[in-house]
Formats: C-alpha cells, sequence, structure tokens
C-alpha cells in the first residue's frame, strides 16, 4: 500500500498570526510565553491540517528559520553570542537579527552588542536562511530539546510523526567558513551530533526520520560526493529509518549516488524531474523506499490528477508498498489557506491550489492508489472540470499578446547608439556633477502609508483620499532630497506594497490574493501575484505618480520600474507555457511603460532586476540559457528610448564575477549595485570585464540601522575611482530604503550627499 505524507508545513500562519506574534514580542508589547503559545498553537492547527497522511512533519516550525534551529541544535553558534545569560530563544532572535549594545533589558549591556548571522536564499525560492557559521576551531554539541519537545507535542495529539531535519552536507555546504578554513574538514566533528541526535529520536520510538539534502540537485564536485559517502555510512547504524529527502531540481548526475546511500528510503522532486524516476527505480536497492513529489511545492496550480494517477499506477504496482507520495518539497513556500480567498475570481480560484488544497490533492491520490479511481471518482471528475476551464479559457489565451511576442525582432532590444554617444547627449541634457547622488528608489513605508493603503482597501478611504495621502508622501520625499542636496531624485514608492505584487496588480493577465502571504524571511512575508495569462497593460502604471513628483522639482526624477525578469521571478508563474514566453510578454508589457514615461518628458528611467541573479538555475550547466532570454527580456524592455533617455537598472547582491557579461549586455547607461559590506572588492570584477557603463556601487549598507559616515563613503568611494574611471561612478546606498526609518535615513544620505561634495572637491 502507498503511504502519503509532507515534507513540510507553513509556518507564518494563514493570517501571518507568527508574524505579528514575532514582531509584537520584539517591540517588547507582549512576553515571551505568549510567542510560545502562539508558536504550540499554530503548530498543534498545522498538524489538525495535516490530518489523514500517513506520516506528518515535525520540527519544521520555525521561530525565524529552520537552518537556525538546525545551528542551535547542532551547538554550532556564532562566537559572538556564547556565553549569553537569558532564555535561549532570546539569544536565537540576537543571530537572527542583531542587537545593539544598548538596553539592559534585553541583556545588551551585559552580554555587548552583536551583528545578525548573515542572511541569504534558499536555493532558487525568495526564501531567504539563517547562513550557519564556521571556523576551523567549530565544535558541536548536541541540545535536541526544541525537536524532543515537540516531537512530545505531536504525539500527544495523536500524529504520526516524522522528525524532519536538515542532513549534514547540506548543512555544511550552506554554511560560510568564517576564516575561509575548510568546512568539509568538520564532517568528522559534526557526524557525531548527528548520529546522537538520531540516537535520541530512536529512543523516542522514532520510527521514520525526513533528513533534507537539497544540495544533491545541485552540480557537486568529487570531495562533496565524497562526504555523502562519509556521512552516511557513518549514520548507518543509527536505529531510526532515514528518509533522504532532496528537492528544487533532478539528481541527474548525482542520481547513482544518492540512490546507493546507505539509507531507509529517498524523496525525489517529481516535478522538475520525472523522466529521471524510470532510471533512478532501475539504480535503487530492492529495499529502499522511494518517495516521488508528484505535487508542486512552489507553484499555486492545481495538480492535474489523472495525469499523475495514470504516471503513477505502473509506478506502484511496480513498487508496492516501497512506494511513498508527496508534495515535491515543503509546503513552505506557498500560501496556506485558498478558502480564506473572498475576493478572488471565481473562475480562476477554482484553477488554484494553496497548501490545504494540495494536502487535499494528496490524500485523493492515496486513495486512488489503494481503493482505485473508484473511490474518488467525483473528486477526479471535478479536478478535470477545473483543468479543463483553464486550458480553454479565453482568460489565459489572449492571440494579440501571442502575436506581439512572435513579431519580436533584433531591434527591440537595440538602443539607436552605442553607450559612448548615448552618455554625451545625456551629459548635455542632465547637467549632473562628477560623482552625481541618487537613491535607489523606495522611502520608508511608514506606519501611516500602510494604514491608508489598508483602510483604502478595505474601503474606508475613497480614491481621492488615498491619492491624497500618497501624494503628501511623495511630496514629503521630494522636500526631504532637495533639501539633502540629491542630484537625481526618486519619487519613494509610497503607492507600492512591494514592487513586484503593484505591478501584478494591474497587469492583465495576473490575479492576486488577500492572503497569499509566503515568508521571505524572519517575520517578513510576500504575496506573490498569480500569473495566469497572456500579459499585457490596460493602462499607464506609474506615469501619474513620476510626472506628480517631477511636478515638484526641477531636478531630474527617476521614472521607478520592476523589470520584467524579476516580476516573474517573484511571481507564481504559469505551468503551460516556458518561464521565457512569459517573461517576454512581461517585457513588452514593461517596454510600454519605459515609453510613456519617455513622452511624459522623464528622462531618467531605472528598471530594478533586483531578482536576475536568483532565477539562475541551479545548474550551472543550464545558466547560459536562462542568462540568454532573461537579458534579452530586460533589453526589450528598456532599449526602446531615444538616446537622451538615461536608462538605469539595480541589483542588490554582491556576487557578480559570474554573470558580470551578462549584466554588461544589458547595456542599462547606469547600473547601482550592493557593494558597501564588501569593501569595493566586488568592482573587481566590473574592472577586469571593464565594465563600459556608468556604476554606482552602493556605499550605504541599508540593511543595518549604522549610519555610515562621510569619510568612510569618502573611502569607499576612493577605492572605487582605482577600479573605475571616476566620471563613470555615481554614489548611492544599496538597496532602497523602505524598511529604514526616517530618522535613519536623513543623517546616511547627509553623509552621503557631503561625501560626494568632498570627493568633487578633490577629496
Ligand atoms: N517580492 C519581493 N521579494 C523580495 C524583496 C521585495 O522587496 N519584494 N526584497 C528582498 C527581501 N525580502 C523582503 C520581503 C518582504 C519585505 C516586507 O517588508 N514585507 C512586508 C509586507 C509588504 C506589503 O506587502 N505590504 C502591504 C500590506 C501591509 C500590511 O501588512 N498591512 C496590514 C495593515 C497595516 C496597518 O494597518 O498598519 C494588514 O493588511 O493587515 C502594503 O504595504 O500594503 C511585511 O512582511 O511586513 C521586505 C523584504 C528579496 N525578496
Ligand atoms: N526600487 C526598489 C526599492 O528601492 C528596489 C529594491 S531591490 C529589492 O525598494
Ligand atoms: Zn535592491
Amino acid at each position: 500500500m502507498t503511504t502519503i505524507h509532507n515534507l513540510g508545513f507553513p509556518r507564518i500562519g494563514a493570517k501571518r498570526e507568527l508574524k505579528f506574534a514575532l514582531e509584537s514580542y520584539w517591540k517588547g508589547e507582549s512576553s515571551r510565553d505568549a510567542l510560545k503559545e502562539l508558536g504550540a498553537q499554530l503548530r498543534k492547527r498545522h498538524w489538525d491540517n495535516q490530518g489523514g497522511l500517513d506520516f506528518v512533519p515535525v520540527g519544521d516550525f520555525a521561530f525565524y528559520d529552520q537552518v537556525l534551529d538546525m545551528s542551535f541544535t547542532l551547538g554550532n553558534l556564532p562566537q559572538r553570542v556564547q556565553g549569553f545569560h537569558g532564555d535561549v530563544l532570546d539569544n536565537y532572535f540576537r543571530v537572527a537579527r542583531g542587537r545593539s549594545a544598548q538596553g539592559a533589558e534585553d541583556h545588551g549591556a551585559c552580554c555587548g552588542g552583536v551583528a545578525a548571522g548573515e542572511m541569504t536564499k534558499w536555493f532558487d525560492t525568495n526564501y531567504h536562511y539563517i547562513v550557519p557559521e564556521f571556523t576551523s576551531e567549530t565544535q558541536f554539541q548536541l541540545d535536541a530539546s526544541r525537536l524532543l519537545a515537540q516531537l512530545a507535542e505531536a504525539r500527544a495529539q495523536g500524529v504520526k510523526a516524522k522528525p524532519v531535519i536538515v542532513g549534514p552536507v547540506t548543512y555544511l555546504a550552506l554554511g560560510k567558513a568564517k576564516d575561509d578554513s575548510d568546512k568539509l574538514a568538520l564532517l568528522p566533528r559534526l557526524l557525531p551530533a548527528y548520529t546522537q541526535l538520531l540516537d535520541t529520536l530512536a529512543a523516542q520510538g522514532v520510527e521514520w526520520v525526513q533528513i533534507d539534502e537539497p544540495i544533491l540537485v545541485t552540480e557537486l564536485d568529487a570531495e562533496w560526493q565524497h562526504a555523502f559517502n562519509t556521512a552516511y555510512h557513518q549514520l548507518k547504524g543509527c536505529k531510526v529509518k532515514l528518509l533522504l529527502a532532496t528537492y528544487f531540481g533532478q539528481l541527474q548526475e548525482n542520481a547513482y549516488l544518492a540512490a546507493n546511500l546507505p539509507v531507509a528510503g529517498l524523496h525525489v522532486d517529481a516535478i522538475n524531474g520525472r523522466d529521471d524516476v524510470q532510471p533512478l527505480i532501475n539504480l535503487l536497492p530492492p529495499h529502499k523506499v522511494l518517495s516521488l513529489g508528484v505535487i508542486n511545492g512552489r507553484n499555486i496550480w492545481k495538480t492535474d490528477l489523472a495525469a499523475v494517477l495514470n504516471w503513477l499506477e505502473p509506478l506502484a504496482a511496480q513498487l508496492g508498498e516501497r512506494l511513498w507520495v508527496a508534495p515535491s518539497c515543503s509546503l513552505l513556500h506557498v500560501p496556506v489557506d485558498l478558502d480564506s480567498e473572498q475576493k478572488l475570481d471565481a473562475e480562476i480560484k477554482s484553477w488554484l491550489a494553496f497548501a490545504l488544497q494540495k494536502l487535499e490533492e494528496l490524500r485523493i491520490l492515496g486513495r486512488a492508489l489503494r481503493e482505485g479511481r473508484d473511490a474518488v471518482k467525483t473528486e477526479l471528475a471535478q479536478n478535470l472540470a477545473a483543468l479543463t476551464a483553464r486550458r480553454t479559457s479565453p482568460r489565459v489565451n489572449n492571440p494579440a499578446v501571442q502575436a506581439a511576442v512572435a513579431k519580436i525582432d533584433a531591434k527591440f532590444g537595440q538602443r539607436q547608439n552605442a553607450y559612448t554617444q548615448r552618455a554625451q547627449k545625456q551629459a548635455a541634457l542632465l547637467k549632473l556633477p562628477a560623482y552625481p547622488t541618487t537613491t535607489i528608489g523606495s522611502f520608508p513605508q511608514t506606519a501611516e502609508i500602510r494604514q491608508a493603503r489598508s483602510q483604502y482597501k478595505a474601503g474606508q478611504l475613497d480614491d481621492a483620499g488615498y491619492k491624497a495621502a500618497m501624494q503628501a508622501e511623495i511630496a514629503r520625499s521630494v522636500r526631504e532630497q532637495e533639501t539633502l542636496g540629491l542630484d537625481v531624485l526618486v519619487h519613494g514608492e509610497a503607492e507600492r506594497n512591494d514592487m513586484v505584487e503593484y505591478f501584478g496588480e494591474q497587469l492583465q493577465g495576473y490575479a492576486f490574493s488577500q492572503f497569499g502571504w509566503v515568508q521571505s524571511y524572519g517575520s517578513r512575508c510576500v504575496k506573490p501575484p498569480i500569473l495566469f495569462g497572456d500579459i499585457s497593460r490596460p493602462k499607464a502604471m506609474t506615469v501619474e505618480w513620476i510626472t506628480y513628483a517631477q511636478s515638484l522639482t526641477k531636478k531630474p526624477m527617476k521614472g521607478m520600474l520592476t523589470g520584467p525578469v524579476t516580476i516573474l521571478n517573484w511571481s507564481f508563474v504559469r505551468d503551460d507555457q516556458p518561464r521565457s514566453v512569459s517573461c517576454k510578454q512581461l517585457a513588452l508589457a514593461i517596454r510600454e511603460e519605459v515609453q510613456d514615461l519617455e513622452k511624459a518628458g522623464v528622462r531618467v528611467i531605472q528598471i530594478d532586476e533586483a531578482a536576475l541573479r536568483e532565477g539562475l538555475p541551479l545548474r550551472k550547466s543550464q545558466w547560459k540559457r536562462y542568462l540568454d532570454w532573461a537579458v534579452e527580456s530586460f533589453r526589450i524592455t528598456a532599449n526602446g528610448v531615444k538616446d537622451e533617455t538615461q536608462i538605469h537598472t539595480h541589483m542588490c547582491y554582491s556576487e557578480f564575477n559570474d554573470i558580470i557579461a551578462s549584466i554588461a549586455d544589458m547595456d542599462a547607461d547606469v547600473i547601482t549595485i550592493e557593494t558597501s559590506r564588501s569593501d569595493m572588492e566586488l568592482l573587481d570584477a566590473f574592472d577586469h570585464f571593464s565594465y563600459p557603463n556608468e556604476i554606482g556601487p552602493g556605499v550605504y549598507d541599508i540593511h543595518s540601522p549604522n549610519i555610515p559616515a562621510q569619510e568612510h563613503i569618502v573611502q569607499l568611494m576612493k577605492k572605487a575611482a582605482e577600479r573605475i574611471p571616476a566620471e563613470r561612478l555615481w554614489v548611492n546606498p544599496d538597496c532602497g530604503l523602505k524598511t529604514r526609518q526616517w530618522s535613519e535615513v536623513i543623517p546616511a544620505l547627509s553623509n552621503m550627499v557631503a561625501a560626494a561634495k568632498a570627493l568633487r572637491a578633490g577629496g
């Protein structure tokens, strides 16, 4: 009989209960006990939600991040937080968020201020984890208390618990050796902690443990492959059965390795790699369980249940008891409950499944495999009807858009002239000083802005009232920038809930949810818009706001747009056409916006591509194909303007070396990037390739509340000028300022402008 199970459940809560509880606790408005109680309630509810499954994950709940939980379980705390006097949970938040030295109540005074742990993207998702820190001295010491407590809770509730942990090789691979030592050298020290953990769980009578090793879907060199063998041969003696879970991609050349590790079962992503499954079955030793992830954990579409059954039934016959069925990955990456949605168009809603609906699909598949399809005849018929409607819906297919994409030719991506000629014309018009100053787009999203928007959405504020409130915020930003003496101004993005969702709300072919929140990091969430059909732009989306802002100042106002690749990568996208096609459609829509801005007299237009790099496939061998269509899409968007119009782009990540040629290929007149934390070293990439256009290397780390000193900014810019000719340098922060407060932004920008003036005067 087939076993059905789940790999992980979203912990933020259907109404973002965890977010609000965390933020209230951090502000000192509620107690630690209240927060812990809320966590327990959420776990209980989520286990209830998973009723009817043969195994339910335990340990997937985290107050901040599951990788940070694992660091605490393994006793791998950064040196700087060791010896903390307070509660472990508070120490956990110190690593997650950093802490200033002030404030006796949070032990800042006795235990000192600490820098936050570094945060980085979890594989190719928009989830960010706290990077484990290593040095050659790192020791591990098991603390299983969190996992054991949750296990006890689950059992008290009658849950068939399957503890979930991050596997040792992935844990090492995702961490960072702060002293540049060899992380793999820590494996022999790490494995005893894992052995002890598994033995502890076995002593509790645990049968199966899910051990996540998603690093197996990436290219591994011989050393790392070898680490897998070392690790799992050492864990072989433990008395629990290990289900080694891989997800987010295909095993490919790692299939043989994965199939032959001495574990009891293997989970693979059968969404991304269906064709790999039969060869894998042939490799798999006959005693092993194979768990197939057949429900997509990364999107929100209903599963084609009949198609899955057509494929699964013969495998079930072949594998018998050894077949397990699950979602492709943890459901962390999808919203909780479609039934919460009150405003979503009924037809589109009928095509969708969030986490709870995906679990229901899993139950239907389980019954069909155990009892035959007849047992779920009605459910299958409903599923088929919904899918058929979606396929043939005129709302999905727009022939005019398809024709426009077919007509794209090389001219679309081509500026009239090369950068050097454009730069002269732009300089003559814009008359900017040397080291021109600008910001990246957003100014603080204050409580008042969010409140106004929330009242507007609830119908308590009308169109005119909302417009007036946002215009007042825009006017405030413009005023502040003029006072600061910045050279190229922005309107501040007050009217945007999010740089992607805002455009999704206005484009045809997109739907958006009320409660479709997905955790991005800690308490921060995003509501990815749902790209369901061919994309078009009914009317201008930003022109009114930008022209209003421009009307308030003589300085150039930057038009502010999100680029097609970033919109695509931060949306839930169609599964019925290649991403590249959706991207081209977005490119045409945003191109129209660019051209409308130009027509309205906007001379500088920034097109953000913050997520261009994170869309890179997990395997390098697939990078070129992606970069080709991603860069082409950007060029289609940006390059339909006159030479005189200055195009900016912005990217906020600090790893450029490996894609610098593609970035240069985008041919933006100016690129602003994150660099402040790396001390301008990453500019080496731009230097070596002789990046030909203008660059604004960020000089102000907006992730930190610290105010950068004028002298520090001058030093950073001087370093930049050693690598890039000063005529091509801009002065700006690393990224947008929406998560900061005005009280931080004003002194920081004031120092930045003073630094630029000092540089102009010769330093
Ligand atoms: N899509 C996306 N991905 C990204 C980024 C990004 O900017 N966008 N940046 C990077 C880091 N990730 C981030 C992700 C989220 C947030 C963030 O600040 N999110 C906000 C939500 C932003 C939002 O959509 N706000 C809405 C809804 C605000 C809200 O919660 N309103 C309350 C009411 C608020 C009130 O009355 O005060 C409610 O609806 O209950 C708005 O402004 O309209 C949050 O979690 O708090 C920041 C960075 C990488 N990935
Ligand atoms: N223009 C955007 C902003 O300033 C770019 C952010 S990149 C994550 O917020
Ligand atoms: Zn950014």
